[in-house]
């Protein structure tokens, strides 16, 4: 099957220090960056990204799969198929384009590398705003160097209807010292925090799972172009 022709980093330049307002002003550039295990992406992960990405007038949203995601098992399937799958989704769906870069890195698929990484290519006033469902934030201070992470961006929460843990300690003191009530009124490259709207869809990859493995559809969960990769080669069905 023919691969989808999505738009890569590597298709993309970072040169420009700044993006034109629509009167003409210059401002930095907003890069959004949404990382998943995306086994598989679905419909919560793309409609939250394109929706965030609109509000927040972003230059390019990153979606960003995963090699190894450190704090989950191994996922169903290859990155490999996991990326195809996303170049499927978001192919000739400006701003979201793919990052790839996780996957050409052999080691666990730390957020603050990725970070590091971004802002090595980066003129300093970019602004990088990455996209955390609620379930991921709670989880954040068991992530790899978490308290660096608003040196390098924004983190912007996304409501999950399907999520109902409550956010640790840690994290309340955090959203009480940076947290601002409009996401557009989030000012400089990095360092606040946001909760963003967006339609809620209790779905996900999970669900999408079970339903192959017991033979149902996944219709309307997914693109079609993503259930057509899905159909092609033969993931998750039961006899995988
Ligand atoms: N339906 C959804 N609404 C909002 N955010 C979501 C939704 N599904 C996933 N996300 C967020 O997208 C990011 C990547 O999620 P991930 O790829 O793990 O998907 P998932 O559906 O949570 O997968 P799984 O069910 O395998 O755990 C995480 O920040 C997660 O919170
Ligand atoms: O950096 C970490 O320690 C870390 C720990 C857990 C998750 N992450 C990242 O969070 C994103 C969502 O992870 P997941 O497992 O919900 O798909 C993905 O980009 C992971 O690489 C990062």
């Amino acid at each position: 099957m023919a691969s989808c022709a999505a738009r890569r980093r590597s298709d993309l330049t970072d040169l420009d220090l700044t993006a034109p307002l629509p009167d003409g002003e210059l401002r930095p550039r907003r890069i959004g960056v949404l990382g998943g295990t995306f086994d598989p992406v679905h419909i919560g992960h793309l409609r939250g990204a394109l929706e965030v990405a609109e509000a927040l007038l972003l230059d390019e949203l990153r979606m960003m799969p995963s090699a190894r995601p450190p704090h989950r098992d191994t996922p169903q399937v290859s990155a490999q198929d996991r990326l195809a799958m996303v170049e499927c989704a978001v192919a000739g769906v400006p701003p979201l384009v793919v990052d790839a870069r996780e996957l050409q890195r052999d080691k666990p698929s730390y957020t603050i590398d990725t970070l590091e990484l971004m802002r090595a290519e980066m003129a300093a006033e970019t602004q990088v705003f990455l996209l955390l469902g609620w379930d991921a934030f709670c989880g954040l201070p068991t992530w790899h160097r978490w308290e660096e992470l608003l040196q390098h961006c924004h983190i912007l929460v996304l409501q999950r209807p399907d999520a109902d843990s409550e956010p640790p300690d840690a994290l309340r003191n955090l959203l009480a010292a940076r947290s601002v009530s409009d996401p557009l009124a989030l000012k400089g490259p990095s360092g606040q925090i946001a909760f963003v709207w967006q339609t809620p869809l209790a779905v996900s990859a999970t669900q999408i799972r079970q339903l192959l493995a017991s033979g149902k559809s996944v219709r309307f969960l997914v693109p079609d172009a993503v259930l057509a990769y899905i159909d092609a080669h033969g993931l998750y069905r039961a006899s995988n």
